[in-house]
């Protein structure tokens, strides 16, 4: 469903990502691995769009989309949580929820929220009347994975969901993306430190230097590719 070949992405004049080749198969849950500041969260933008790589090319369903904006992505079923969330803290959960159908192209689409969001993440339902910056940390990242979802994406692309989150919550937001991936369809790429949660992916990439420098089942992951790529 995804593919790049030979990703090259500048900042500048800086060299970020060096001569990426990655791919995402459909209902396949991908995790991305690397100490900070490696090139991770760039190259989720290089699959989104916001950034544009000099060299090779994006792939998706059988298209090349290197050319396409991030807005047209979105409408193509990529789905993006960035790190750090982003949800709009003087919009309701509600509101924050209804901004998600922004990237459903299906004009008759209704403003209403689905079930399945809630049977995913329980605790948004008693809190639609609530601001989005007064949840907490792990609430909100609830809250915009749910908000990606409203999208209908056919993937999903989640930066660091569990930075900063309480133990328990992390277990909750695994199972959530778990659980979607093994119901709906959806393929998920995911950047993540927590080696639990990284065990609940299908595959891992493990980036050095803006390389990827190991790929793999993510049964087969090693004690050493662990201790080298993970903080924990
Ligand atoms: N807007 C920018 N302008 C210039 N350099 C940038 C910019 N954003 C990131 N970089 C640099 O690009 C490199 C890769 O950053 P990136 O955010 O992709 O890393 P990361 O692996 O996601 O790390 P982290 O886990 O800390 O977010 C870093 O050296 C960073 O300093």
């Amino acid at each position: 469903m995804l593919q790049l070949s030979d990703i090259n992405v500048y900042y500048g004049e800086s060299h970020i990502l060096r001569n990426v080749d990655l791919s995402i198969e459909e209902s396949q849950m991908v995790c991305l691995i690397g100490r900070n500041g490696v090139g991770k969260t760039t190259l989720l933008k290089t699959i989104i769009g916001l950034l544009k790589s000099r060299t090779g090319s994006v792939d998706y369903n059988g298209q090349v989309i290197s050319q396409k904006t991030p807005d047209q992505r979105a409408r193509m079923g990529i789905g993006y949580v960035p790190q750090g969330r982003e949800v709009i803290p003087r919009l309701t959960v509600k509101e924050n929820l209804l901004l998600g159908l922004e990237a459903v192209v299906d004009k008759r689409k209704k403003l209403e929220i689905p079930e399945e969001i809630f049977n995913l993440f329980p605790v948004l339902k008693k809190m639609l009347s609530r601001m989005g910056g007064d949840l907490s940390g792990g609430q909100q990242q609830q809250l915009a994975i749910a908000r990606a979802l409203m999208g209908r994406p056919k993937l999903l692309l989640l930066d660091e969901p569990t930075e900063g989150i309480q133990p328990s919550i992390i277990l909750e937001i695994e199972a959530a993306v778990r659980h979607i991936v093994e119901t709906t369809g959806i393929s998920v790429l995911l950047v993540e430190q927590h080696l639990h949660f990284v065990r609940q992916a299908d595959k891992y990439y493990a980036m050095q230097k803006g390389g990827i420098v190991a790929s793999g089942p993510t049964h087969e992951l090693s004690q050493e590719v662990i201790q080298k790529f993970l903080a924990v």
